[in-house]
């Protein structure tokens, strides 16, 4: 069984089909890069996966399930969806990353946050630093380990890394890598040509809303 099916997805606003007869099969641990030009609907693949919008013709199955028939909060406890700017809220760090502990009502786990920090290479002692005097970088490094607390089963990237510098993008790349090795199922539209090759296993091309291919690299 695949983790993310599309079985003829179309996708409408209004009078226009943004995404249109979608067929395509996610498995457990894949790595996929999606690319394609600007507008060709690569952003809206993503917001299906993870039920932000819904297909309007055809069926998306998670885990062998029609996403319409799922909980839309229990689902995006699966699969997590990062946007390119990211969004922090309060004032410290310990207050975003306390967040996801205190809305299930537990401790915060400080060993793991400890552990997330330092594979994105910041240290425990940034956790009183304040969300105003962070970099772009640490911004971005800050919201992808709010969604990793909880381990997501499907990590979604949405051009994570296009306003990042080399050594932050060489950061989050890395990171991400060692999530894939131990099992995150990663989706990663970029930009980027060198990067959507750089350790993917497969490079999807979307291009005027429909997949033109699905290439291995691996
Ligand atoms: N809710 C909506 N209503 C109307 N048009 C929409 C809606 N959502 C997306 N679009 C349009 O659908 C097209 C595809 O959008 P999408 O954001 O998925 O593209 P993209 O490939 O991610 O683009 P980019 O690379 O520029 O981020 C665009 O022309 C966009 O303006």
């Amino acid at each position: 069984m695949s983790q993310i099916e599309f079985q003829h997805v179309t996708y409408q606003a209004g009078e226009k089909a943004i995404l249109r007869d979608i067929s395509v099969q996610i498995d457990a641990g894949d790595y996929i890069s999606i690319v394609g030009p600007s507008g060709s609907g690569k952003s809206t693949f993503l917001k299906l996966c993870c039920h932000l919008i819904s297909p309007t013709e055809g069926i998306l199955l998670v885990n062998g399930t029609n996403i319409m028939q799922q909980n839309p909060i229990e689902l995006r406890k699966k699969i997590g969806y990062c946007f390119q700017t990211p969004l922090l809220f309060g004032d410290t760090i310990e207050e975003n990353l306390n967040y996801p502990y205190l809305i299930r009502n537990q401790k915060m786990d400080s060993d793991r946050i400890n552990m997330l920090l330092s594979r994105f290479n910041m240290g425990p002692d940034c956790l009183n630093q304040n969300i105003k005097n962070l970099s772009g970088g640490e911004k971005q490094r800050i919201a992808l380990i709010r969604i990793l607390l909880f381990k997501p089963e499907v990590l979604l990237l949405d051009e994570i890394t296009s306003a990042l510098d080399i050594d932050n993008t060489e950061i989050v790349e890395k990171a991400i890598q060692i999530l894939n090795g131990e099992g995150i199922t990663i989706l990663w539209v970029t930009h980027n040509p060198a990067q959507s090759r750089k350790y993917a296993d497969k490079l999807l091309t979307i291009d005027n809303g429909q997949i033109k291919s699905l290439e291995m690299l691996k």
